[in-house]
């Protein structure tokens, strides 16, 4: 695809408020039929980052663009809205409109759209038509959000923290409606808390700490990462032993488990096996992406680098 054509590019942004840097030199882009979840803690920045992509907000550095035009402030071009479908809080709409009458508006607003119907069957709220958004559970009002977002069939899907509030059920089936529109093209940027979410569903997944991403890549990648694996087993060396062998970083026990974490997982095996050749159950796995996660949110060297 040519690069100008790109749904989403965003250039070292960087955003201040007062004396708190919210953003800083954010750079990411998007092709079609990409997920790319952005993940991160409380306070990360990830709204900030979506509000500054849709011109909401006043940037102090860097440039986004939009199918390869650029953006001055608020997307206002009605060709480009109409390829961009948005999430919003639930805050943002009318309590007091039915399912049906919030359908009918959104799908007012698009040419080439889904009918209000439609759009409240992909919610599946067909039983709900004519309750007011106001009475839905929380989870029926993120699915008619989430309905809403599509509604002119967008070729670049923002999403903010969609399956906030929603049970396993409906976290899994709107997975499904976004793997969806993966297949059909469609680019999507999702932010999430929520570990599993960003594992299950992303292509590239942006770590942000602080406002600035501090890891990028599949979630493949992110594990190889980081250079420590775990090795479980079962052995009657004593603990002194354990944490003597090469490469081993930290010690556990439960039960008869034991819990290695090593920086070089083939040389703490080979030791052990050296050491007690009547091993049992034994297992070296990649870390879990939320330790890598945690970790990477947690490193006291980049919290150096940002205080720096
Ligand atoms: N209008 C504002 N004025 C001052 N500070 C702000 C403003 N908006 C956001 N912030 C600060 O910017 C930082 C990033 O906020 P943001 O909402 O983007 O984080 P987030 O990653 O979306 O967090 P959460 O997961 O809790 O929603 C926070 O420290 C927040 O307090």
């Amino acid at each position: 695809m040519d690069e100008q054509s790109l749904p989403l590019q965003v250039r070292k942004l960087s955003k201040r408020y007062a004396a708190k840097t919210v953003l800083v030199d954010v750079t990411m882009e998007l092709t079609a039929g990409e997920i790319l979840c952005i993940l991160g803690p409380n306070g990360a920045g990830k709204t900030t980052l979506i509000s500054a992509v849709l011109g909401l907000i006043k940037v102090d550095s860097g440039e986004v663009s939009l199918f390869g035009q650029v953006q001055e402030g608020l997307v206002r071009s009605p060709k480009l809205r109409q390829k961009l479908g948005v999430m919003m809080q639930i805050g943002s709409l009318s309590a007091n409109l039915t399912v049906l009458e919030q359908c009918d508006l959104f799908s007012s607003y698009y040419a080439n759209g889904y009918s209000p119907t439609e759009l409240v069957q992909l919610a599946g709220l067909e039983e709900h038509s004519h309750q007011r958004f106001g009475r839905l559970s929380g989870g029926q009002k993120q699915r008619l959000l989430f309905a809403l977002a599509l509604a002119g069939k967008p070729q670049l899907l923002l999403l903010d923290e969609p399956t906030l509030g929603m049970d396993v059920e409906a976290r899994r089936n709107l997975w499904q409606q976004i793997r969806q529109l993966k297949q059909q093209g469609v680019a999507v940027v999702l932010t999430t808390h929520y570990l599993d979410e960003a594992e299950q569903l992303a292509d590239r997944i942006l770590v942000l700490h602080q406002g600035a991403i501090i890891a990028n890549g599949s979630p493949f990648e992110l594990k190889a990462l980081m250079h420590y694996k775990v090795i479980q087993c079962s052995s009657a060396l004593d603990d002194t032993t354990l944490r003597a062998l090469p490469a081993v970083l930290t010690l556990s026990r439960d039960n008869n488990t034991i819990t290695l974490h090593s920086s070089h997982a083939e040389q703490t095996v080979k030791a052990l096996l050296n050491q007690d050749s009547a091993v049992s159950q034994l297992e070296v796995r990649q870390v879990a992406l939320e330790q890598a996660f945690l970790q990477l949110t947690q490193s006291p060297a980049h919290d150096e680098e940002q205080a720096g």
